[in-house]
């Protein structure tokens, strides 16, 4: 009787009715050495996954997601709170301890984000220039009266942002609520901001007074009250704007005449050229929203402090003011295309992963070469090196050629003065370049170590990098690492969520240079405070309960020139009241308050492990990311039973 099956596949796959014995005998091998194929497949795959749990991965993620943890696997990730504090910074670190080859040879592909971030800085600068502060260097009676009235104070408040007690959520979305207490993430603002503030700057503040005030000593307990002050530094003469003098290079500190000024504007037009064809190379074609040109505010964290009217002017397309042009009074830059102009306010960003180096690489070998592939070890780009050789691109000639007159610029002490009526850092803010304009504007320019960390190029999405370690670490030799970088701001922590799952350890980083900041994108919430609060709501995360936390209180070279230009902590962070307003207790009493929230919000007790770093700094950095490895290292085999 025949054996019936439900399996339709059966019907299809039993012999024919009137086979021949010829033909079953072929069938027969046919099937054995079907079975011998797949029986060599299931061996390979066995072998696979026994290697590749011989095989440690290193999992390091900057909010991003770890694979399935079904494989051995070491794993945590990097949690970054804010935007450009760091995240990708440390993942240069860890590519350039770790695979140093691959690092230096991606350096060249580098030059383009320098070039645009040097662009950009001169931008900004012509920019100040074609809008200066009344009574400042450079302020023609008919740009006085404009900037005047652009910068006059309404008077009322009716054109004031909405502002109410908020709660801000583990991914940074801001939540208004009625009331004020309970909700551990909950705080509250004393009073409204001005907005635009009155001129002459003068320090206005509101209070952030969320908890519980004690006095601290040297575990001070969670509660940190914030004086969210608008306008940041007091008018320390010479505060981060570096000396004029500081580049061997300078020619002149002299201020220009407004004619020969406008002649050096125009010499400098070719940037608008330039500045388009860097998007162009960076920007993958189909990535529309990449291409949105930067304003000032993004890239300089000195006017993020200041809600000025120049920046509301960026801020807001509707402004009546026109964007300054070549053809008239402006800057000497258009966007060069037909974009939006508002659109002229925002970073240039890229999706994280190696797509933008792809397309730099492609474009200099022609078509060969490649590096879309994420690893740091495989497929680099052919033409790059460390020679100091390569062929000047265009961008750099034009550069070089117009050299002169950037140092001219830029040393300028009229210029300066603008700048400074401004409150326009460059120096302080992320890639700053113009110290050094003879160098990195030569022929042969090739970025060293430090420029590659030192540049800026702001991330959206998740990217996951797979390099092989390099360099022998002991335990760590051979181990595969996945980094996972992503994009910090607000808009983009929604995506962090899902790589929440199957973390073996955090690193949080928080740019505590920024306690005189405010966000970018919430003018009314300080950046101490914005980490702050994340850092509470990643301690108090249950799906994050098991999860050991690393903490970098990062920035910290900032930190310490503003604390020593005179800038007094607890003018915002009024807890700390008259300690001392030097790097050492301003960083210890910071340390206090994030291992304090740890303790309170961590629903399991945990270790705490906080490190104050500078991670644009090569030398400390190194030491720390080895301490971090091993502790991750040693923490995972824990947890594995394999120590
Ligand atoms: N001086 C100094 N600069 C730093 C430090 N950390 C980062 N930077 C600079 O700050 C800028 C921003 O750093 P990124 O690593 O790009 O920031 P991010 O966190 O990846 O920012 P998003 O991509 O916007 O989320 C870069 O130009 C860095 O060189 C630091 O500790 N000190
Ligand atoms: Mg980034």
């Amino acid at each position: 009787m025949p054996v019936t099956s439900d399996d339709p596949l059966d019907e299809v796959l039993k012999p024919p009715p009137d086979e021949t014995l010829e033909q079953r005998q072929i069938r027969l091998e046919r099937e054995a050495e079907a079975r011998r194929v797949s029986a060599a497949i299931d061996a390979s795959i066995k072998a696979e996954r026994q290697a590749r749990r011989k095989k440690r991965i290193v999992r390091l993620l900057l909010l991003g997601q770890s694979e399935s943890g079904k494989k051995i696997a070491m794993s945590f990730k990097i949690l970054l709170s804010d935007r450009s504090l760091g995240k990708s910074t440390t993942l240069r670190q860890f590519q350039r301890l770790y695979t140093p080859t691959a690092f230096r040879e991606e350096r060249i592909l580098w030059r383009a984000v320098i070039q645009l971030n040097i662009v950009r800085s001169i931008r900004t600068i012509l920019d100040a220039l074609s809008h200066p502060p009344p009574n400042s260097p450079y302020s023609s009676p008919r740009l006085r009266s404009r900037s005047i009235s652009r910068s006059r104070p309404t008077g009322n408040l009716t054109n004031s942002p909405p502002f109410h007690p908020v709660t801000l959520d583990i991914m940074g979305n801001s939540h208004y609520n009625q009331s004020n207490g309970g909700v551990d993430m909950h705080f509250s603002y004393g009073s409204p901001p001005q907005y635009p503030p009155p001129l002459p700057p003068q320090q206005r503040s509101m209070h952030y007074n969320g908890y519980t005030q004690h006095d601290e000593d040297e575990y001070p307990d969670s509660d940190t009250e914030f004086t969210i002050a608008n306008y940041s530094h007091p008018n320390v003469p010479g505060y981060n704007h570096g000396s004029p003098r500081s580049d061997p290079s300078a020619s002149s500190t002299s201020t220009l005449n407004q004619t020969p000024l406008d002649a050096l504007k125009a010499r400098l037009a070719p940037l608008t050229h330039i500045e388009a064809l860097l998007i162009a190379r960076l920007v993958p074609p189909n990535e529309e929203e990449a291409t949105h040109l930067a304003g000032p505010g993004e890239y300089q964290s000195g006017v993020d402090e200041v809600p000025s009217p120049t920046r509301s002017h960026f801020s807001h397309p509707n402004n009546q003011h026109q964007p300054p042009n070549h053809n008239g009074n402006g800057s000497g830059f258009s966007p060069g295309h037909s974009r939006n102009s508002s659109l002229r306010n925002q970073e240039i960003f890229i999706r994280p992963g190696a797509g933008w180096k792809g397309g730099l690489s492609r474009a200099r070998v022609n078509g060969s070469g490649n590096i879309a592939s994420t690893s740091g070890s495989s497929q680099r780009p052919m033409s790059a090196g460390n020679t100091g050789l390569e062929t000047p691109d265009e961008p750099q000639e034009v550069l070089h050629a117009c050299r002169k007159d950037l140092i001219q610029l830029w040393h300028d002490e009229g210029v300066r003065e603008v700048l400074r009526r401004r409150k326009i850092r460059l120096e302080e803010g992320s890639g700053f370049f113009l110290d050094d304009l003879e160098r990195v504007t030569s022929l042969k320019y090739m970025p060293t170590d430090d420029d590659v960390l030192k540049a800026r190029l702001k991330t959206v999405g998740v990217s996951e990098y797979k390099f092989e370690m390099e360099v022998s670490a002991g335990r760590d030799s051979g181990a595969e690492w996945r980094i996972v970088d992503v994009g910090g701001s607000r808009s983009q922590r929604p995506t962090w969520v899902p790589f929440f799952d199957d973390v073996d350890a955090i690193i949080f980083l928080a740019p505590i240079s920024g306690f005189d900041q405010v966000l970018a994108e919430d003018r009314t919430v300080n950046r101490l405070e914005d980490s702050v609060l994340l850092w509470k709501a990643v301690c108090s995360s249950k799906l994050l309960a098991n999860v050991d936390l690393v903490l970098f209180l990062n920035k910290c070279d900032i930190l310490e020139k503003k604390l020593k230009s005179g800038v007094r902590l607890a003018k915002y962070v009024r807890s700390y009241a008259d300690r001392a307003n030097d790097l050492d207790s301003v960083s210890k009493y910071l340390r206090g308050k994030f291992g304090a929230i740890h303790r309170e919000y961590s629903p399991n007790p945990r270790k705490f492990y906080a490190f104050c770093t500078s991670v644009t700094d090569t030398a400390t950095t190194a030491g720390i990311i080895a301490s971090v490895r091993d502790m991750v290292i040693r923490q995972h085999l824990k947890q594995s039973k394999l120590l």
